[in-house]
């Protein structure tokens, strides 16, 4: 998805590029104009010739006048195809002629005066490597351009497609077809001769110039870079686009990363807070609540599995005095270091459950009432000469049952109704309720 400023840049770098299309178009149209003038004072090497090496005795004359180039030719019809000729040489060398295929249009501004017919041919001579000999200029491409001069001598301009190649020398150099277009791109020599003109005639020439128009830069070429521009900025834009997408991909997995760290925290911190919700904040023993699955799981293993799970209910004998005579804060201290007791000596699957007040409860996997009874015993003697906080002795009594087929809620009754018959038989003291209905024994020990 692109961010309001990236839309903005977008617009922004389209804007220029058509902008930059525009002016280059209007640029190619309007300008790089590319001109070559030949004129009187541009001609090259330039001479007049007749036929008279034909045997002819035509007569012809060149002046230069400023820009202008006077050219005289009085025709005469003694050699059988008579001309006077203006020969330009751009080059001695014939592979170093001028490039004339990048000029679009040529320019004549020639004046013609006199009687006979005033119709001239102008010729390019190219010389393809190849065909061509370079000491015969006969063998010279014959680009030919027929053209009359306006009575005014006003310019004519022709488009140079307007040239074609002299069908007799194509005949007479045997040149194929598809070798028969015109070429222009190396051209040593220019002509400009009467055109075939067989009678009589007296001419006179004025030519302001011949001039070669084009373009340094033509439309196709600038239609070419113009693409060409878009396409690369179109790779640019792409390859940012790309790059961005990638950054952006990777901020999110960042982002998500962050997140499952937070989600894990917080799930600890819910775990921790669901741990607390289980736990006695004086003593940190399991509460009621907390025991419960652990209970109803162990209860359910020890039938499914047939193992002994046994209960052992404690509680502090006469612990209201110790509230009454030292205060509730000593009360809580006691209650504290009973738990630690209590957790010291069971094993580290047992349960210890503060079952409310100052009564726990222990509840042990895998405890025949024979060890439940001796842990018990073994927790009665710690207790009894245990040091406490309020340097009096103290006592607990124990009630102790095993889980036999019977509901937990019946289990932990026959668990509560022997520790009450412990007290009932003087305290500090272990009773044991076997199965349900047995008689209860009891593990006497000397009255507080
Ligand atoms: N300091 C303190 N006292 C508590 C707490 N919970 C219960 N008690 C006290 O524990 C005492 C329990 O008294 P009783 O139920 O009469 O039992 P007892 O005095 O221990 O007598 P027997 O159990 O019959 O031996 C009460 O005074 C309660 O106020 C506690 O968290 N802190």
């Amino acid at each position: 998805m692109n961010s309001p400023d990236a839309d903005r840049r977008l617009h922004t770098a389209v804007s220029i590029l058509l902008l930059v299309s525009i002016a280059l178009l209007a640029w190619q149209y309007l300008g790089l104009n590319r001109v070559m003038r030949i004129d009187g004072e541009h001609a090259y090497g330039v001479v007049a010739i007749a036929d008279t090496d034909e045997g002819g005795t035509s007569v012809t004359s060149l002046q230069r006048q400023g820009q202008r180039l006077l050219w005289r030719c009085r025709l005469s019809p003694v050699y059988e195809w008579p001309y006077c000729e203006l020969r330009f040489t751009f080059s001695a060398d014939p592979h170093q002629g001028l490039d004339f295929s990048r000029f679009s249009t040529v320019a004549l501004k020639v004046k013609a005066d006199g009687n006979g017919s005033r119709r001239l041919r102008l010729f390019l001579r190219n010389f393809d490597t190849g065909s061509a000999k370079a000491d015969n200029p006969l063998t010279w491409r014959l680009n030919e351009l027929q053209f009359e001069p306006h009575a005014d001598g006003s310019e004519i301009e022709v488009p140079m497609r307007a040239f074609n190649v002299a069908s007799w020398w194509l005949n007479n150099n045997n040149i194929p077809i598809e070798r028969a277009a015109v070429e222009t791109h190396n051209v040593p020599m220019m002509l400009l001769d009467t055109a075939g003109v067989r009678e009589k005639a007296d001419l006179d020439f004025r030519i302001d110039y011949i001039e070669f128009r084009g373009k340094w830069v033509s439309i196709g070429e600038m239609a070419l870079f113009i693409v060409a521009m878009w396409l690369s900025a179109a790779l640019v834009y792409l390859a940012h686009w790309q790059l961005r997408m990638r950054s952006t991909l990777a901020h999110s997995r960042e982002r998500e990363a962050e997140l499952q760290q937070l989600n894990a925290a917080l799930m600890l911190e819910n775990a921790k807070i669901g741990e607390k919700a289980k736990r006695d904040p004086l003593t940190g023993a399991l509460n009621r609540a907390g025991i419960r699955d652990a209970l109803l799981d162990e209860a359910s293993r020890a039938i499914t599995e047939e193992r002994p799970l046994a209960a052992v209910f404690c509680d502090i004998d006469h612990f209201k005095r110790v509230n009454d005579e030292h205060g509730h804060a000593m009360g809580d201290a006691v209650l504290q270091q009973f738990s630690a007791l209590l957790r010291k000596r069971i094993r580290q699957r047992d349960y210890l459950v503060r079952w409310g007040g100052e009564e726990f409860v222990l509840l042990c996997p895998d405890t025949s009432l024979e060890h439940a009874v001796q842990l018990a015993e073994a927790l009665r003697r710690a207790v009894e000469t245990n040091l406490w906080p309020t340097r009096q002795p103290l006592t607990a009594s124990f009630g102790v049952t095993t889980l036999a087929t019977e509901s937990i809620a019946s289990f932990l009754e026959r668990t509560d109704r022997a520790l009450y018959e412990a007290k009932h038989l003087g305290r500090n003291r272990v009773v044991s309720a076997g199965v349900p209905h047995a008689a209860t024994t009891a593990v006497d020990r000397p009255n507080t």
